[in-house]
C-alpha cells in the first residue's frame, strides 16, 4: 500500500512537471514530441499490465493519477518574464493585471523572496546563520539595505544567498501554481529578474519574455529615481545580472521599454492577446 502511494505520488509529480513543460517541448520538438507523448500513455498501461508489476487496480491508480496531474500541468502555462534591474517588469505585470486579470495570474518572485525571509521561516534562519546578526534590524527582521550592500558588491556572497533563498522561492512558486490552477487560471506569469540565472525556471517557462531598455542611461536614471540610490549603486545592481544581450538571445520574445508607458501598454496588450488567442 505504502509502495503504491509512493509510486503514485512520484509518478504524479513527474507527470505534473512534464505537463508544465508540454508547450515548450511541443514547440521545440514538434511532431516527434507529440508522437512520443501520445503513445506513452497506452504503452505504459500495457507495460504495467503485461509485466504485472502491481495488481491491476494499483496500476490503474498509478496511471490515472499520472494522467490527471499531467493534464493539470498541461493546462497551466507558465510564462517567464525577466529583464534587467529597472527594465520595466513590474510595469508589464501591472498592465497585464489591468487587462487580463481573469485569464492570467502573476507570481512576483521579488515578492516571494520577501515572504520566505519573514522571521521564523527556514530561509530566514539559514540566512542569519550564514551572514550573522549584523544583517538584522532592531526588530530582528532582515535589513534588506545591509544584506543588499553585502551581496550586490560580492559574487561569492550573492551565490551564498541564492543557494539559501532559491529553493525556498521554488517551493513557494510550486504552491502558488497549484493554488492558481485550483482557482481556474490557465496562464501564470513568473516575474523573475534572475529567471535565466536560476538555471531551473527556464525549463518550465514558455514563452520567456525579456523586457529591456535599449538606452542604458535611461535605465540607470529610472533605477536611481525609483530606489533613491546613487548612479554607482544603480550600475552595481544592474551589473549583478547576466548581460542583457544574453537574456534577449535566450528568450522567445523581447520588448524594448525605451518609450513611454503608453507605448509599453500597446506592445504588452498585443503580445498577450495573441498569446491567448493562439492557445
Ligand atoms: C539582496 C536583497 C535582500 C536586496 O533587497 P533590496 O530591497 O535592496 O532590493 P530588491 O529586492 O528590490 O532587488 C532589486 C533588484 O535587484 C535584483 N536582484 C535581487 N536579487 C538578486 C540576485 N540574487 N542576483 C542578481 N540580482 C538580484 C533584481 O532585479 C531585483 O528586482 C534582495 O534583493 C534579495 O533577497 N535577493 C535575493 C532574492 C532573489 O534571488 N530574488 C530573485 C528571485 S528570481
Ligand atoms: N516606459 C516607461 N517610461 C517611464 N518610466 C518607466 C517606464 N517603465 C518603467 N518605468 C519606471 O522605471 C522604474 C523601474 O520600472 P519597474 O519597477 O517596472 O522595473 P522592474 O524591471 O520591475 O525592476 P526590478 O527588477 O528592479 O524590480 C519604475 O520607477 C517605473 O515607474
Amino acid at each position: 500500500m505504502l509502495t503504491t502511494a509512493l509510486i503514485c505520488s512520484t509518478a504524479s509529480l513527474l507527470a505534473f512537471i512534464l505537463g508544465l513543460n508540454h508547450n515548450k517541448l511541443k514547440s521545440k520538438f514538434g511532431w516527434l514530441y507529440k508522437a512520443i507523448y501520445y503513445s506513452s500513455w497506452p504503452l505504459s498501461l500495457f507495460y504495467l499490465y503485461k509485466c504485472k508489476l502491481m495488481p491491476a487496480n494499483y496500476s490503474i491508480a498509478y496511471v490515472c493519477s499520472a494522467i490527471g496531474w499531467n493534464i493539470i500541468g498541461r493546462t497551466l502555462q507558465m510564462i517567464g518574464l525577466t529583464g534587467g534591474v529597472g527594465s520595466g517588469k513590474s510595469a508589464v505585470t501591472s498592465i497585464v493585471k489591468s487587462s487580463f486579470s481573469r485569464e492570467i495570474a502573476i507570481i512576483d518572485c521579488d515578492l516571494v523572496s520577501r515572504e520566505v525571509v519573514i522571521p521564523g521561516r527556514r530561509a530566514y534562519k539559514n540566512i542569519v546563520k550564514a551572514f550573522g546578526s549584523k544583517i538584522l534590524d532592531s526588530e530582528g527582521c532582515i535589513d534588506r539595505k545591509i544584506l543588499g550592500a553585502i551581496v550586490f558588491a560580492n559574487k561569492a556572497q550573492r551565490n551564498k544567498l541564492d543557494q539559501i533563498i532559491q529553493p525556498a522561492i521554488f517551493l513557494e512558486i510550486f504552491k502558488k501554481l497549484i493554488y492558481y490552477k485550483i482557482k481556474g487560471y490557465s496562464y501564470v506569469i513568473i516575474d523573475a529578474p534572475i529567471l535565466f540565472e536560476t538555471k531551473i525556471l527556464p525549463w518550465f517557462c514558455f514563452p520567456i519574455i525579456t523586457v529591456y531598455v535599449s538606452d542604458e542611461e535611461i535605465q540607470i536614471k529610472r533605477v536611481m529615481g525609483r530606489d533613491k540610490i546613487t548612479r554607482e549603486e544603480a550600475i552595481q545592481k544592474i551589473q549583478c545580472q547576466w548581460p542583457i544581450e544574453l537574456k534577449i538571445r535566450k528568450s522567445n520574445i523581447s520588448i524594448d521599454n525605451i518609450g513611454t508607458f503608453e507605448d509599453l501598454e500597446l506592445k504588452i496588450r498585443s503580445i498577450f492577446r495573441s498569446l491567448i488567442l493562439s492557445a
